[in-house]
């Protein structure tokens, strides 16, 4: 039958408006618009932002910040752990540290890197991204570029 919903999805009926709506039985999200696709397709998307610290070692050891960039993997984490102290204490907040401090572009932007999926971002990243819960700040992650604090936004 073509009105069978694709696998992993269930329609339901809004108690507020009486109007159909669409649930994902994988991840619990729920839309108004009708899915044309299986559930386990749906591609889960994360928003963060984050505050990277490069390294002498790393990728691209060069940054709108610093033209070379020296200092050992030890130093980048401790600095970062002291930005992580900085943050937990109050005494300032990510966007700040990271709109002046981060090794990355989108420190223009307060770290923000915009909505993407799975395969879009170095996978120690991106494990990193899809186990925060929304407002939830990670740990010190180390992919090829240096070492990051994460911050998911949505
Ligand atoms: O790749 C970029 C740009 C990332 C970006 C995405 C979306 C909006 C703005 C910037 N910058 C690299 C540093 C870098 N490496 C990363 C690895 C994972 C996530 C963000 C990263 N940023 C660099 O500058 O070397």
């Amino acid at each position: 039958m073509d009105d069978q919903l694709p696998a992993g999805w269930e329609k339901r009926i809004s108690r507020k408006s009486g109007k159909e709506y669409y649930i994902n039985l994988c991840t619990k999200k729920s839309q108004w618009y009708r899915p044309t696709k299986p559930a386990e397709e749906t591609e889960e998307v994360v928003q963060c932002s984050h505050l990277l610290v490069k390294h002498k070692d790393c990728r691209r050891p060069s940054s709108w910040r610093q033209e070379k960039i020296e200092r050992t993997k030890e130093e980048a984490i401790t600095i970062l752990k002291g930005y992580l102290e900085q943050i937990e204490s109050g005494e300032a907040g990510f966007s700040e540290l990271a709109t002046q401090y981060s090794d990355c572009s989108s420190a223009k932007n307060k770290g923000d890197l915009g909505l993407f999926g799975r395969g879009q971002m170095q996978k120690p990243f991106e494990d990193a991204a899809f186990s925060l819960e929304v407002g939830e700040l990670s740990d010190i992650v180390s992919t090829d570029s240096g070492y990051h604090i994460i911050l998911r936004t949505a």
